[in-house]
């Protein structure tokens, strides 16, 4: 087992950890023998000629190389894939209730379900968004994911992520990155665990630039944690399940792959507690752009248009006078899937459950139900409103998030959705 060591604190830094002294080389990477007999890899998570400020790269000193494992053959779990189909997909608003735990023991791998997704691990760009309900840890078996980063975004039960680089314990309103490659096993101490995944196969996650906002606010460079070496030297008939292109496959390994003594470099895994996000709002009028609430963000090869950016609805206070306070009706060139993590969401009285999630694609209109249109045109604001158990998010893409086949189907999809906003009455009195 894997031993929880601590974190270090910082987004982007250059890391240097070992869990038995001495195993860091000093001035060099790669000398011609490593201490305590370890082997020197180097794990790449961008071109090696990226430029520097966004060059990531690992150095692992481990007990056997990452090539030492068995040959891969397809491994069944239908549901976790990145078919979002060519065919037609519709722009109507969907709607799904938290996705039911499972019937049988079902492991995080096993546990993952598909909702959408859009661009491919072939294309490098898009997203991937899943489900997942988990009731088993992964004993014995390894994942890694060669097609992007997971976000991944718990909201009942605690995950503990031990991957090749340390330990990350992630609560429910923490999130954590695994990057790309980055092999690891999820336990779950609370027995059970259900929540959100996001696969990015574009440009990794990164801090938004802050522009008039100035030097701080948002999400804080020093609240994002980043786990201390630690390993696992065992031996026995494990499992190393890969996803590739797509779709999973697996291969015997006969021994854990967690086994990097100490490591440097910058392409690590990372945890982040949402409560820490500083939220920025208007105290005169008017509801901002949800782009103010952005944690972290995938650049795409348009300047300012996000392959991936997840943005945060947590507590705050709105102030603004004489304005509608929740989210207006909109229509997006940009598409939106939401999650909700705990408590209710200001622009939907019902319906819309910790555990649940919808998909608003690209000009698709939505905004309040009937009910908090009605509620929030009527409300005093001249006071505050103090919103203080929510934390909800959306992961948006400039690209359309095509639902999977299995979420239209699912029996968790609310097929009567749209019905929230029929009950708008007509105000209008032209005299
Ligand atoms: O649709 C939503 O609820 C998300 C959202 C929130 C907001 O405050 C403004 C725009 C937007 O898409
Ligand atoms: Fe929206």
């Amino acid at each position: 087992m894997v031993k929880q060591t601590g974190y270090m604190s910082g987004f982007g830094n250059e890391f240097a950890t070992e869990a038995l002294a001495g195993t860091l080389p000093d001035g060099r990477n790669s000398p011609q023998r490593v201490a305590h007999g370890l082997y020197a890899e180097q794990i790449s998570g961008t071109a090696f000629t990226a430029p520097r400020n966004s060059n990531r790269r690992t150095w692992t000193y481990r007990i056997r190389p990452a090539a030492m494992h068995g040959k891969f053959t397809p491994f069944t779990q239908a549901h976790f894939h990145n078919d979002f189909g060519q065919g037609p997909v519709t722009p109507e608003q969907l709607r799904w209730s938290p996705m039911p735990m499972p019937a049988s023991k079902v492991d995080f791998i096993e546990g993952l379900f598909t909702m959408g997704g859009n661009g491919s691990p072939a294309a490098g760009s898009g997203i991937g968004i899943h489900l997942y309900s988990a009731n088993a840890d992964m004993s014995g078996r390894y994942f890694y994911n060669a097609d992007g980063e997971m976000l991944i975004v718990p909201q009942q039960g605690r995950l503990v992520i031990c991957t090749e680089l340390g330990v990350l314990e992630v609560t429910p309103q923490e999130v954590a990155v695994i990057p790309r490659g980055i092999r690891f096993k999820v336990n779950l101490p609370d027995r059970e665990s259900r929540g959100y995944v996001c696969e990015n196969f574009g440009a990794f996650l990164r801090l938004p630039d802050l522009g008039p906002i100035g030097s701080n606010g948002l999400a804080q460079p020093r609240d994002f944690l980043t786990p201390c070496a630690s390993y696992e030297d065992q031996e026995g008939d494990f499992e190393l399940v890969a996803k590739f292109q797509g779709h999973l496959w697996r291969a015997d390994i006969g021994h854990s792959p967690l086994d990097v003594v100490g490591w440097h470099g910058n392409h690590v895994p990372y945890k982040y507690d949402l409560r820490k996000f500083n939220t920025i709002g208007s105290i005169s009028f008017d509801h901002p752009d949800p782009s103010i609430f952005l944690v972290l963000h995938s650049p795409s090869d348009t300047p300012g248009v996000g392959n991936l950016d997840f943005v945060v609805f947590g507590p705050r206070i709105l102030a603004m006078q004489d304005t509608f306070r929740p989210p207006w009706f909109h229509r997006n060139i940009a598409s939106e899937c939401m999650g909700l993590i705990h408590g209710a969401y200001d622009a939907k009285a019902e319906g819309f459950a910790p555990g649940g999630c919808s998909i608003h694609n690209c000009m698709t209109g939505h905004g309040p139900d009937a009910a908090t249109f009605e509620k929030a045109s009527q409300a005093d604001t001249t006071k505050p409103d103090y919103i203080r158990d929510t934390m909800a998010f959306m992961f948006e893409s400039r690209h359309v998030i095509r639902p999977s086949q299995q979420a239209m189907d699912a029996a968790h999809r609310q097929a009567e959705y749209i019905e929230c906003w029929a009950g708008l009455e007509k105000h209008f009195k032209p005299a």
